[in-house]
């Protein structure tokens, strides 16, 4: 049976109910079947060399030849169908529930000495945050929150803390374009702030080298910053066309003055360990060969503290901005959406993808 025109709408919304990640050709593939569902086959102009997104986008369509409207249909029908198995898989995962170390692709998470140690963990991608990561660490927060740590870790594997937002999340167009693109980009951007701004229990950041983009600016949110003196403190909004997130617009004029967090949030100054704790952003530097031993002992002394006093001490800290926090979040959401479809942004993410930019 050919599938109906209601089968390929069911389709279009299951697809953005997929949880995990189906991947770059995939998406492609599903982009290339709608458009010539759609619309027929590709006839529009072959976009530039440099235009890496769009050509990619342009070459899966046009792929499809003569293919007829309702066959890309009936295939695109069966892909979603294909798909579901992840889908079902996914959801159905409790929210809350305890999830072994094994059980993420892209964190390591352990629990011990009542500690919740959560290490971002693609150390050949410096830790870049990719789609996959910001649910996975949403999912392991939730999880920390109710399990019986006293207190949560975040932390890098390798020599990264995090290079921040992965640029090549900016590749995956869904068949609404990049409006849509923008608009979950916001979505999941507000909802993973949400969870560090609403997390009861002491959350401290270990971080064991340099800390790019938002994995900075949530340091705002953290109870304690501990770095290595190897580490270093960059978010380089302006180069990328882009603007501050993680409720720094906030917090970092709050933590550092005015002045200093246009410096880093404006103008891109990157800062030395020493520097960042000299501005009030990192609570102690400890020199890199001794980093791991002396923090390890102080947090797990942290942790032998009565942890229903700790998380009360925090909710006072915590509870008299959480409303503010919330509102400045959304605010910066929304103004992100619209820097993510400039041509600032989009040159700069293309040049880092076509190897011509690097911090
Ligand atoms: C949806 C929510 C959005 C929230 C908004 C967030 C905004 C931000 O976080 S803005 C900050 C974004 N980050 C960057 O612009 C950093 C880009 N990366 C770099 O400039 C460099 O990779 C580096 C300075 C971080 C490290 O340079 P280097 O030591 O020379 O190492 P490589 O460049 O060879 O990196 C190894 C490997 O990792 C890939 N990679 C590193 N960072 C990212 C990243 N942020 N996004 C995507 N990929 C990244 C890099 O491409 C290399 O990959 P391979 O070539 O495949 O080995």
């Amino acid at each position: 049976m050919r599938a109906s025109q209601k089968d390929f709408e069911n389709a279009m919304n299951q697809v953005k109910l997929l949880k995990k990640d189906p991947g770059n050709e995939v998406k492609l593939k599903l982009y290339s079947l709608y458009k010539q569902a759609t619309e027929g086959p590709c006839n529009m102009p072959k976009p530039g060399v440099f235009d890496l997104i769009n050509k990619a986008k342009w070459d899966a369509w046009n792929a499809l030849g003569s293919l007829p409207k309702e066959t890309a249909r009936q295939n695109y029908v069966d892909l979603v169908s294909s798909l579901s198995s992840s889908l079902e898989s996914s959801s159905q995962v409790e929210p809350g529930t305890d999830r072994k170390s094994t059980g993420y692709e892209t964190l390591m998470v352990t629990s011990e000495d009542g500690i919740t140690k959560i290490m971002l963990n693609r150390p050949t991608k410096k830790n870049a945050l990719n789609v996959e990561m910001y649910h996975e660490i949403m999912h392991a927060l939730k999880a920390a929150s109710k399990d019986d740590s006293a207190i949560t870790v975040l932390t890098g594997n390798g020599d990264y803390y995090s290079s921040g937002n992965d640029l090549t999340n900016f590749t995956d167009i869904p068949p609404g374009g990049v409006e849509e693109k923008a608009k979950n980009g916001a979505i999941l951007l507000r909802e993973f702030v949400g969870c560090f701004i609403d997390f009861p229990k002491p959350l401290i950041a270990v971080v064991n080298g340099p800390a790019v983009g938002i994995s900075v600016t949530l340091l705002g949110l953290f109870d304690a910053v501990y770095a290595s003196d190897r580490a270093t403190f960059h978010t380089p909004f302006s180069h990328l066309g882009q603007s501050p997130e993680g409720c720094s617009s906030y917090t970092f004029p709050k933590i550092m003055s005015p002045a200093k967090a246009t410096e880093m949030l404006v103008f891109g100054k990157k800062l030395t360990a020493g520097e960042a704790c000299a501005q009030g952003l990192v609570t102690e530097v400890f020199p890199d060969s001794t980093f791991q031993k002396e923090v390890w002992t102080r947090l797990k002394a942290f942790a032998k503290l009565p942890p229903n006093a700790m998380r009360i001490s925090k909710e006072i800290i915590r509870n008299r901005e959480k409303e503010k926090l919330h509102a400045v979040n959304a605010e910066e959401c929304s103004v992100l959406q619209g820097r993510w479809l400039s041509d600032e942004c989009m040159n700069a993410v293309v040049n880092f993808l076509s190897r011509k930019s690097k911090l």
